[in-house]
């Protein structure tokens, strides 16, 4: 679980060992760091350090002095590394250690941008946390020029680029980025995760993460994102245990499909009972819960106790909804809110419950819920700031789905798994993700799902999640996960891939038929 930090957390935590005189330790410590990283990454692309051109692009602040002085380790490693003085002021120390290592160092010109794109390795330390507001001239056109003429040069060894703390235009705090931002393979972040990293644009900017760790200590500070990992599932999911029965083990309720969509009905039980559960009962027409018992004959259709409800895909029986809310709430029961029954939200449950909207239909929620309504554009433009929103008028947690999907708890923390491939973005997805979720609330160890006031801490981190905002992050990390196992290279799924491909194999095959067939004649 990687846990991301607003910026000014980290700028405070680094306070006192800045008083205490320990700066430029600090900053060494940053810049060995990143420079291990560099390194590493030009001997995978290339085989070796000496030789490469790297050109490190350095502003007038402490971001800029690590770039400096992990410049200053690759030149004296045998790089060619030029540096871009982009806001005609250099971290002093740093610039003399990168001179001293055989560097040379360039004001901001015409021939920066071309420079910069012709670089094997490109070292954004022009802006961290201490940056404010949008990007000033010439700042915004020399990143815009560079990122143009690097795109243009149609070099097959891409160059990388390695954003120093955090990528220049990227805001550390909220993910938020300009129209001109640096786009990094990778992002070398120091202390702890700036949130920004983790969120919606910031976390497409950044790339891969490493954190370098400079001896922080973060236990006083809250963190605002939990960012669930694969490798998250083998600590939180709910696995089985060998006492468990059937009904110990979790049975879920669903409520889903219907005459016009019956399909949904069968994709979420589907999902629900892959992803393992003691049992499900499926409330749906006959003719959805026929269908389903041909797929999944294990599925119980009579009503009955249940330890979780999922309700709502497959605009299913608003009768039947109803009353699954109801008795949600009156037996305390964790309970998941989709599609069709988020018509039914007009005022905060009084139970655990987790509502799965989708960019619209957030918009929907928020028109009952409050006043102020955004339009789809801007939820989709910010979805932290609009889920957080409805998750405080609605009192519970909101996970809003879309290509990075963000579940929202009412104190404005968030959990950001990460994102699926693009080809989860069809018909009956969201359906396969209600049926994760479903499961994994009826299987949580002893029905002790809830809401937590706020994020863990790492110390918290430790066996199965109980936080219904956690389970939910886990599903859609399971989503992903298994949406990626079944997506080809080519992006497309694996199913329609086959075809493609099978299309291919059968021209190419016709005509060497054909030629055969002519031959033999
Ligand atoms: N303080 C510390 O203890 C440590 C800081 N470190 C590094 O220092 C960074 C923070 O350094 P600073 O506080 O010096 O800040 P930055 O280096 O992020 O930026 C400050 C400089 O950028 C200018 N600036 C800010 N916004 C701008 C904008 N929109 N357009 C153009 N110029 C702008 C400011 O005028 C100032 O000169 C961290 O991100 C990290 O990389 C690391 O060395 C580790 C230790
Ligand atoms: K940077």
């Amino acid at each position: 679980m990687r846990l991301g930090y607003p910026a000014a957390a980290i700028r405070a935590a680094e306070a006192p060992l800045l008083d205490a005189g320990r700066g430029p330790v600090l900053m060494r410590t940053a810049a060995a760091g990143l420079a291990a990283v560099c390194r590493r990454d030009l001997i995978e692309a290339r085989g070796c350090v000496t030789g490469a051109r790297v050109v490190v692009l350095a502003g007038a602040g402490n971001n800029g002095g690590d770039a400096l002085f992990a410049g200053a380790d690759l030149s004296r490693r045998g790089a060619r590394v030029t540096v871009v003085d982009v806001l005609g002021r250099l971290h002093p120390e740093g610039a003399a250690a990168l001179r001293a290592a055989g560097g040379d160092i360039e004001p901001l010109g015409a021939e920066s941008a071309p420079l910069t794109a012709r670089a094997e390795l490109v070292i954004d330390g022009i802006l961290g946390t201490g940056a404010s507001g949008s990007l000033r001239a010439p700042l915004d056109t020399f990143i815009a020029d560079w990122q143009a003429a690097a795109s243009g040069t149609g070099s097959a060894r891409r160059q990388r680029v390695i954003a120093v703390d955090v990528p220049t235009g990227v805001d550390a705090t909220t993910g938020a980025v300009g129209a001109v931002h640096v786009r990094a393979d990778r992002t070398v972040t120091f202390g702890g995760h700036k949130a920004g990293l983790l969120l919606p644009g910031g976390a497409d900017a950044a790339g891969e993460l490493a954190l370098v760790d400079i001896g922080l200590d973060l236990a006083p500070f809250r963190p605002t994102v939990e960012a669930p990992e694969p490798a998250d599932l083998a600590v939180g999911w709910p696995f089985p245990q060998p006492d468990m029965h059937k009904y110990t083990r979790g049975v879920l309720g669903l409520v889903a499909g219907s005459h016009r969509y019956p399909g949904a009905g069968l994709l979420t039980t589907a999902a629900a009972v892959s992803t393992g559960l003691g049992m499900l009962r499926l409330l749906a027409p006959d003719e959805v819960t026929a269908a389903v018992l041909d797929r999944c004959p294990e599925v119980v259709t009579e009503p009955g106790r249940v330890q979780a409800w999922a309700v709502g895909p497959g605009a299913p029986d608003t009768l039947l909804m109803r009353r699954a809310i109801i008795e949600a709430e009156n037996r305390s029961l964790p309970l998941v809110i989709d599609a069709g029954g988020l018509g039914l939200l007009t005022r905060p449950l009084e139970t655990t419950c987790i509502v799965t909207p989708h960019a619209g239909e957030l918009v929907d929620l928020l028109g009952r819920l409050t006043t102020g309504v955004p339009t789809r554009a801007e939820v989709e433009a910010d979805p932290v700031t609009h889920a957080v929103r409805a998750a405080q008028a609605f009192e519970g947690v909101i996970a809003l789905k879309g290509r990075r999907t963000i579940v929202a708890r009412p104190d404005g923390s968030v959990v950001a798994p990460p994102p699926g491939p693009a080809a989860l973005a069809t018909a009956g997805s969201g359906d396969v993700l209600t049926g994760i979720l479903g499961a994994l609330l009826a299987t949580t160890a002893e029905h002790r799902v809830a809401e937590r006031s706020g994020p863990y801490d790492q110390a918290d981190w430790s066996g199965p999640a109980t936080d219904i905002a956690i389970l939910a992050g886990l599903a859609v990390t399971v989503h992903g996960l298994a949406g990626h196992r079944t997506t080809h290279a080519s992006g497309l799924p694996a199913a329609v891939e086959d075809i493609v491909l099978g299309l291919k194999a059968g021209s190419a095959g016709a005509g060497t038929g054909q030629n055969d067939g002519r031959r033999g004649e």
